[in-house]
C-alpha cells in the first residue's frame, strides 16, 4: 500500500501541539525529527522540548483525504496560514528497501555489534545484538543510546544484575545481557515499550534472562550491579531519589538523555549517592556515570 507523508517545520513550542493534531487527523505514525533528521524523544507530559526547531512529519495512508488534514491542521492553529509544508506519496517498497538499505551493523566500544535481523553478523566472535529498527525509539542510532551502548561494553558484566529503566526497545538491557549479564530487569512507563523489549529478548535467545515491568509493578527492594536509565533530563532529575537507590554499593550508573547544557544540574542531583566519572559528550548529548558510594 503506498503512503502519504506531510511533513512541516515547528519550534519548540508547537512540535508536541502538531504532532496531536496529526495524530487527531488520522496519522498512523509522527515523528519529530533533529535538525540533522535525527528522530528525537517525545516529549514527557507537561515537558519543555529543549532542542529548538524541530521538523513534525505524519504518516498517512493513501485514501487518506489531505486536504482535510492539511485545513484541520490550519484550523486548530498548526499550521499558520501561508506556511509552508511537504506532502509526497512514499511506496510502501521504496520505504521499506530504503530503510533496509541505510540499516548496516553499527559498532559500540570494542565487542559490541547492533545488527538488523537481515543482515549477516560482522564477525563470528562479536557480541551481536540482534535488532529490527522500527518507529519505536531505540535501534542505537541515537547519540543517547550510543553512549549508553559504549558504557556497557566497557564494564565487565559477567554474573553482574542490570536495571534497564527506561528500556523502550530493550536495546540496552539485551545487549547487557548478550555481554555476559546475569539477569537484568527493564522498566518502562510504556505498555508498547514492554511488548518491544520482550520481542527483541526472544529474538536473542535472552527472555529467559529479562523481567519486565512498569514502573508500579517493580520490586520494591530492586538492586543491581548496573543501572543504566536513557530518559530525559526532566525524568531523571524528579526520579533521582529513586534512581540512586537502585545500584548496590560499589555498583555502576550511568544517565543518558540529558542535553550537554543540563548535565550538571542532572549531575547534581545524584552526587551525594554517586562518585561521579567525567562527564562523556556525543553530539550535544552527554552521558553521566559513576559508582554508588
Ligand atoms: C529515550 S527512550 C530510551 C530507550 C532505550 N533504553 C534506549 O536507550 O534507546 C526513553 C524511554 O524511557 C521511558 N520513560 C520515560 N519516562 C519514564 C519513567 N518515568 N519511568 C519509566 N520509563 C520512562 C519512555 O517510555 C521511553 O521508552
Amino acid at each position: 500500500m503506498p503512503w502519504l507523508q506531510l511533513r512541516l517545520n515547528a519550534t519548540a513550542d508547537t512540535a508536541e501541539k502538531v504532532g496531536d493534531l496529526m495524530s487527531a487527523c488520522g496519522a498512523l505514525s509522527v515523528t519529530f525529527l533533529d535538525s540533522k533528521d535525527n528522530p528525537v524523544f517525545e516529549p514527557m507530559p507537561g515537558e519543555t522540548r529543549l532542542w529548538g526547531e524541530t521538523d513534525v512529519m505524519g504518516l498517512w495512508d493513501a485514501e487518506a483525504d489531505m486536504d482535510i488534514v492539511v485545513s484541520y491542521l490550519q484550523m486548530h492553529g498548526g499550521l499558520t496560514k501561508g506556511q509552508r509544508y511537504k506532502l509526497e506519496p512514499l511506496e510502501d517498497k521504496d520505504w521499506e528497501r530504503e530503510w533496509m538499505d541505510n540499516f548496516h551493523p553499527m559498532q559500540f566500544g570494542e565487542r559490541l555489534w547492533i545488527c538488523p535481523s537481515w543482515r549477516d553478523a560482522p564477525a563470528a566472535d562479536a557480541v551481536n545484538v540482534i535488532l529490527d529498527p522500527g518507529l519505536a525509539f531505540g535501534t542505537g542510532t541515537h547519540p543517547t543510546t550510543a553512549l549508553c551502548l559504549q558504557w556497557l561494553d566497557s564494564l565487565d558484566l559477567t554474573d553482574k544484575t542490570v536495571v534497564d529503566f527506561g528500556c523502550g526497545s530493550g536495546i540496552l538491557a539485551v545487549a547487557a545481557l548478550k555481554l555476559g549479564a546475569k539477569s537484568a530487569i527493564g522498566i518502562d512507563i510504556d505498555p508498547q515499550a514492554i511488548l518491544a523489549s520482550r520481542d527483541n529478548a526472544e529474538r536473542n535467545g535472552v527472555s529467559d534472562k529479562l523481567s519486565l515491568y512498569l514502573p508500579d509493578e517493580q520490586p520494591a527492594d530492586l538492586k543491581a550491579d548496573v543501572v543504566v536509565a536513557n530518559i530525559l533530563a526532566g525524568p531523571l532529575r524528579e526520579l533521582a531519589p529513586l534512581i540512586c537507590r537502585l545500584p548496590l554499593p560499589g555498583g555502576h550508573l550511568a544517565l543518558s538523555g540529558v542535553l550537554e547544557s543540563q548535565a550538571e544540574e542532572v549531575a547534581s542531583a545524584y552526587q551525594s549517592h554517586i562518585n561521579l566519572d567525567p562527564i562523556c559528550q556525543k553530539e550535544e548529548w552527554a552521558r553521566i556515570s559513576g559508582i554508588a558510594k
